[in-house]
C-alpha cells in the first residue's frame, strides 16, 4: 500500500520506541499540511487512529503531534479539528484512556485549546467541553499561557474565478487555473510560472507563486 512521507513522518512521530520527541518528524507534518502536501482532513483522521493505539506512548506521542499541527498549520487545521463532534470525542477519550499520562496530556491540551480561543467566538466547543469536565470534577494542570500562542500566519485560501485574476484572460480545457500560495488568487499557468519558499507561513520549500507576490516576495523588506 502506498504510504505517503506523512504516513513515514507519523510513524516515526507515534512510534513507541522513541524515548523523546520526534521534532524533526513533527515538523515536517506542520510544513506538508502547510505545504497542502496533505489535507487537515487526512492529516487529522490519522492522528486520531494513533490516539486510539493501544500503547500510551504512541497515543501519548499522537497528542504531540496533534498539539504542533494546531499551534503551527492555522485556521485550516483548527476548522477541522474543532468541532463539536470531535471535542466530544476528546472529552470520551480522556475519559475512557487506561493511560493516566494520556488522559493528563489530552485535558492540558483542551484547557490550552479552551484558553487560546477564549475571546474568539468561534470554536465554543472546545470552551463547552472544557466547562462541562470541569462540571464534572476533573482537576486539569498548571496552564502554560505560552502554549497557548499559535503562530499567527497561515496561507490564504484559493480564490476562485472564470479568468486569471492578474491578465483577465478565460480559464479553458487548455488554459487552465492554478493558485498562488501567497495570495490565494486564481491565474493562468503564464502568470504564475514562478515559485519560492514562504517561510511566513511555515513553507519551505519552493511553491507556485503569481508574478506579483514573486516581485514582492523578492524586494528586500523595509528594514
Ligand atoms: O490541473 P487542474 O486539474 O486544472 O487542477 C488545478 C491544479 O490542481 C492547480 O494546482 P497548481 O496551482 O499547483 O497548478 C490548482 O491551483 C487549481 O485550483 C486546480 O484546478
Amino acid at each position: 500500500m502506498f504510504r505517503s512521507s506523512f504516513d513515514k513522518n507519523l510513524e516515526n512521530a507515534t512510534s513507541h520506541l522513541r524515548l523523546e520527541p520526534d521534532w524533526p518528524s513533527i515538523l515536517l507534518i506542520c510544513d506538508e499540511i502547510n505545504q497542502k502536501d496533505v489535507t487537515p482532513k487526512n492529516a487529522f483522521a490519522a492522528i486520531k487512529k494513533k490516539m486510539n493505539s493501544p500503547n500510551p506512548h504512541s497515543s501519548c506521542y499522537s497528542l504531540l503531534v496533534l498539539e504542533s499541527i494546531v499551534k503551527n498549520c492555522g485556521a485550516p487545521v483548527h476548522e477541522e479539528v474543532f468541532t463539536k463532534e470531535n471535542c466530544e470525542m476528546f472529552s470520551s477519550f480522556l475519559e475512557s484512556t487506561p493511560h493516566e499520562n494520556v488522559r493528563q496530556k489530552m485535558l492540558e491540551l483542551v484547557q490550552t485549546w479552551a484558553y487560546a480561543f477564549r475571546s474568539s467566538d468561534k470554536y465554543q466547543a472546545i470552551k463547552d467541553t472544557m466547562t462541562i469536565l470541569k462540571a464534572k470534577g476533573h482537576t486539569f494542570p498548571e496552564l502554560r499561557e505560552a502554549d497557548a500562542m499559535f503562530t499567527a500566519d497561515t496561507a490564504p485560501n484559493w480564490a476562485d474565478g472564470r479568468v486569471c485574476h492578474r491578465c483577465r484572460v478565460e480559464f479553458t480545457f487548455t488554459n487552465r487555473k492554478h493558485h498562488c500560495r501567497n495570495c490565494g488568487q486564481v491565474f493562468c499557468g503564464q502568470c504564475t510560472a514562478k515559485q519560492c519558499p514562504l517561510p511566513k507561513y511555515g513553507i519551505e520549500k519552493e511553491v507556485r507563486v503569481c508574478d506579483g507576490c514573486f516581485a514582492a516576495l523578492q524586494r528586500p523588506t523595509s528594514g
